[in-house]
């Protein structure tokens, strides 16, 4: 039982010798040209976790993933991804091209205690994505022709929680015990303390490119009163600087302009007036002029790209983080990919691994960031989520909690 949640785990049920459906997230990035898989993160955390586990207790274990969507470069079937599954399990791993018709059903029905099946790409059938209550989805012909041969099902997919599909929460109703995974119990019991319960000072750090979420989590975050202290750099940080009346060049503006993120502003104003001092904005910046790193103080900023936070700006930040106890982030101070400009990002990650909080981070860049740059594995808690991570820190819960929430069972 995962404590403040009151959501069931594997600890609450008997799987052995039990076919057990599991609904991972496999969805991995995929090279668009070889159509192989780039990264098999996603796949080994659900491995070394929740699926070894029902493995070792001699389930009958049934995975559902989605790769992809439907029209887009990345939907693919998921037989590399069982045969990458089966690097990391000591077990007999299956997969079958089909879902859920007669072909998928004998091979359920055919499964030994230990033994795996991968089902194809969930998404693959259209009915999947259709945004539904639990109680609708388990009509479907998905959980009216599954739900019978599972006697458990795992949810474990966290990083696609924020999606009410019905292999998500369609079984919840009708299956007899509906429970959370490793990787999501893992997940909401470093999320839910850092939402609910931070150790203070607790600082957040919002950087990156997706600049449109930044209202939003600024005005839940601070609003709520779960951080003292926003620290901005990316996009965000360019933003709430124009909307702040700085001069960032007119190319800056152009590409802020360009992703629609300038009608922000007003609210991101509103946000600057309401919480003084608790947005810290960065005081230099670092731009690219003939390909060299040139630090710039805000009120003196050419018509360059900027590219990162200036060492000035990471200086105070890293003050900042060393003093504090929880420090949650999402989204690379500058243009990490670039050596140059890979520094703020650099030196926030350092403050990080040298104090003494509870740091967490998540968002598909943001790793690579850490882990290019050395930090990974002093980070306290790497977030499988992305667009789950983001809306779980606005919102505080997110659909697939809230059914896993009703239906823990
Ligand atoms: N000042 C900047 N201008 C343009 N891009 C930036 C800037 N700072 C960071 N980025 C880019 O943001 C990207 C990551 O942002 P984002 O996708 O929001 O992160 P995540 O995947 O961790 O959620 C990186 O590729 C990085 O190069
Ligand atoms: O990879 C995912 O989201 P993410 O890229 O925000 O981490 C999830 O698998 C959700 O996928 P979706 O956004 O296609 O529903």
């Amino acid at each position: 039982m995962i404590e403040g949640l009151n959501i069931k785990t594997l600890d609450d049920v008997n799987v052995s010798n039990k076919t057990v459906g599991v609904r991972v997230d496999f969805n991995s990035p995929i090279d668009p040209a070889t159509k192989k898989i780039l990264d098999d993160t996603r796949i080994r955390a659900h491995a070394e976790t929740t699926l070894k586990e029902l493995v070792e207790k001699k389930a009958k274990v049934v995975v559902i993933s989605h790769q992809g969507r439907k029209g887009d470069p990345d939907f693919a079937s998921l037989s590399e991804h069982a045969s990458i599954l089966a690097k990391f399990l000591p077990a007999k791993v299956k997969f079958v091209d089909s879902i859920f018709d007669e072909k998928a059903i004998n091979e359920i029905k055919g499964l030994k205690p230990g033994e795996v099946l991968v089902l194809e790409n969930v998404r693959m059938w259209d009915g999947e994505t259709k945004s539904a209550s639990p109680e609708d989805h388990a009509k479907t012909p998905l959980v009216q022709s599954l739900a019978p041969l599972f006697d458990v099902y795992v949810v474990d997919a966290f990083s696609a929680a924020h999606r009410p599909h019905a292999s998500l929460v369609g079984f919840a109703p009708v299956v007899k015990h509906f429970v959370a995974g490793r990787v999501m119990e893992r997940e909401l019991r470093a999320l839910y303390k850092v939402r609910n319960n931070p150790e203070r000072p607790c600082i957040y750090v919002i950087g990156g490119a997706k600049a449109e979420d930044t209202a939003e989590i600024i005005s839940n975050v601070l609003g709520n009163n779960i951080a003292d202290k926003i620290l901005t750099g990316g996009l965000a940080a360019n933003l709430l600087l124009h909307a702040a009346g700085k001069n960032i060049g007119e190319l800056n503006v152009k590409i802020l302009e360009e992703k629609g993120f300038l009608e922000l502003e007003p609210e991101l104003q509103k946000l600057l007036k309401q919480y003084p001092g608790r947005i810290v904005l960065p005081i230099d910046l670092a731009v690219e002029s003939d390909g060299k790193r040139v630090d710039v103080p805000v009120d003196n900023v050419p018509n360059l790209p900027i590219k990162d936070i200036g060492v000035k700006t990471a200086q105070e930040y890293s003050k900042i983080i060393k003093e504090s106890r929880t420090v949650v982030m999402n989204g690379p101070m500058g243009i990490f990919e670039d050596e140059k400009f890979s520094l703020g990002t650099k030196l926030v990650f350092e403050a990080m691994a040298a104090s003494k909080a509870f740091t967490l981070i998540g968002g598909g860049h943001t790793i690579a960031s850490a882990s290019k740059l050395g930090y990974l594995d002093k980070i306290s808690h790497v977030s499988t989520g992305g667009g789950a991570l983001i809306e779980y820190l606005i919102k505080g819960t997110l659909p697939v909690i809230e059914v896993l929430k009703q239906y823990s069972k």
